[in-house]
């Protein structure tokens, strides 16, 4: 009788991409889904499965149907050791070379999984265009999984299909982006590489965004109060039909543990010690700067961006990669490290940090962020303001929407999109202007304190709208709902035949 009833269940199929920024945010809707009832696979190679197993593992226990499907990545066939299966161990082009040709032959074991498991759906990421025509084989829906916000895809189809950054006389020279509700302006310098004329990346590029129009629709992880406009503009203009669910990280990580234990735990620093820290400020006294998972600046960016938060005299936390403590030649961050242990003015983690629990404390006033969107979004639920350093892929056009659109976000004056592991070292943004934006997000002037009020308002509407009855609570009922009729009728379908 149970499995009878879990046979007629909705089944969904989950397939994240292998890099932290599009992996949480997917397991999180997952969870969500299972929580609504929904039979729920993900579909996981063994050691990016370790990075979530627990949560996953916590909610089957709690009665939720929801299980991880194990795949083998092919690491000896590319030579990659044991264990390298995720974008952010790939701290050189050849090691990100490897581990990109072995997800692109995951693709055939892949297909052959979702013929065996039969699913009523699949949610894949953006990054599998192929996947379209694996739902169409299957005669089930595909769903888009889109991990940026919804301006940054409008951004993004809106310059394929009018190129207004085609034919101008210079890098630095601005365009506006065509039929936006608000006036945005760029330069081609701060668009992606794959973007500029003629670029061979393009074709690599190109077929996830068409098959996004190729999909049943797309998923966000947004909510409505904060990118009206562009959820608008994407259902209605563009033609894609939309639901925006987030942030999915305040619905499944309620609870401390559960945000503490969230990503890479294995990688987490010595908790108590910055939870005391943090706990001796004062109340949004504190600057936590991270640039996500991925972002590999050079030492001379360590350097400015020590002297900067230094200079400013101000409190902050800031998370540095491993590889840069292992590649400290001098000892500068090391003798950095000292210094604040002296001065308490500042608290370095190493490697990975418990995001949500920092942004989340009382002490925390605002964040330095390379305006990844999971960062964005998880601090507009904890109601801060932010300092925008964008670095790579859609980076700056989220910086757009805080700055311009928002007006929750000082832009520290970055000015070019590099790949994330080759940034230019001639073009390093300046303790000067580190410390002239600290100074505006922290000050005290009107224009500070309004912006922080509209940070704040902005973080009650994102509690409020994962609430029941909330706009991103009823939009995944709806699909839901929607998913379950499709699997009736083409049940339907198939009696009549
Ligand atoms: O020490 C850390 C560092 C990161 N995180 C988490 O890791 C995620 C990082 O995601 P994000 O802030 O979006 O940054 P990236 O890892 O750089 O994300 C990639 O994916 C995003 C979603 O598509 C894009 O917006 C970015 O441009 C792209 O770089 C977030 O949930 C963070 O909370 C931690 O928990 N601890």
């Amino acid at each position: 009788m149970e499995s009878q009833q879990s046979h007629n269940k909705l089944h969904v199929v989950f397939l994240p991409f292998p890099t932290p920024g599009h992996m949480i945010p997917m397991i999180d809707t997952a969870r969500l889904f299972a929580m609504h009832g929904v039979n729920v696979t993900i579909i996981a190679t063994h050691a990016n499965a370790s990075t979530f197993q627990k949560s996953i593992d916590s909610d089957f226990n709690s009665g939720y149907s929801i299980k991880t499907h194990l795949i083998q990545f092919p690491s000896a066939q590319v030579g990659l050791p044991d264990g390298v299966e995720n974008m952010k161990d790939g701290i050189s082009f050849e090691i990100l070379g490897k581990i990109t040709r072995a997800i692109i032959m995951l693709q055939n074991p892949i297909e052959i999984l979702f013929q065996d498991l039969q699913p009523d759906c699949i949610v894949t990421d953006m990054s599998y265009p192929w996947t379209v025509e694996a739902a169409a084989k299957l005669g089930i829906p595909r769903i888009h999984y889109y991990s940026s916000s919804y301006f940054s895809n409008c951004v993004a189809h809106l310059i394929m299909k009018y190129r207004p950054n085609d034919n101008l006389v210079s890098d630095t020279q601005k365009f506006t982006i065509p039929c936006f509700p608000h006036t945005i302006e760029m330069t081609p310098l701060q668009l992606p590489d794959w973007l500029h004329a003629k670029n061979p990346a393009a074709a690599y590029f190109e077929p996830m965004f068409e098959s996004e129009k190729r999909s049943y629709g797309t998923l966000y992880n947004s909510f409505h109060e904060l990118e009206s406009d562009y959820e608008k503009l994407s259902n209605t203009t563009m033609g894609i039909k939309t639901w925006s669910v987030g942030p999915v990280s305040a619905w499944t990580n309620k609870d401390g543990e559960k945000k503490a234990k969230r990503g890479h735990i294995e990688e987490l620093g010595k908790e108590e010690e910055w939870l005391n820290w943090l706990n001796s400020k004062q109340n949004e006294s504190v600057l936590y700067v991270s640039f996500g998972s991925l972002v590999r600046f050079p030492h001379a960016q360590l350097v400015e961006i020590a002297h900067g938060l230094e200079n400013s005299g101000q409190n902050f936390i800031w998370v540095i990669k491993k590889y840069d403590k292992d590649e400290d030649g001098e000892g500068f961050l090391q003798e950095f490290e000292e210094r604040l242990k002296e001065s308490k003015k500042g608290y370095i983690i190493w490697n990975w940090a418990s995001q949500l629990l920092i942004l989340d404390h009382p002490a925390t006033g605002g964040i330095v962020t390379h305006c990844g969107w999971n960062s964005i979004l998880e601090s507009v639920n904890s109601g801060l303001p932010m300092i925008t350093w964008p670095v790579f892929a859609e980076q700056f056009y989220n910086e757009k929407l805080l700055v311009d659109v928002l007006k929750i976000g000082v832009p520290v004056g970055a000015k070019e999109n590099n790949l994330w592991i080759n940034i230019n070292v001639e073009k390093v943004v300046r303790r000067e202007d580190i410390v002239k934006a600290v100074k505006i997000l922290m000050g005290s002037d009107q224009e500070s304190k309004e912006m922080r009020m509209r940070a704040k308002k902005l973080g009650d509407a994102s509690k409020r709208t994962i609430e029941e009855g909330g706009d991103s609570y009823n939009n995944l009922i709806q699909l839901i709902d929607e998913l379950k009729s499709l699997k009736k009728s083409k049940a339907l379908g198939v009696k009549a035949d």
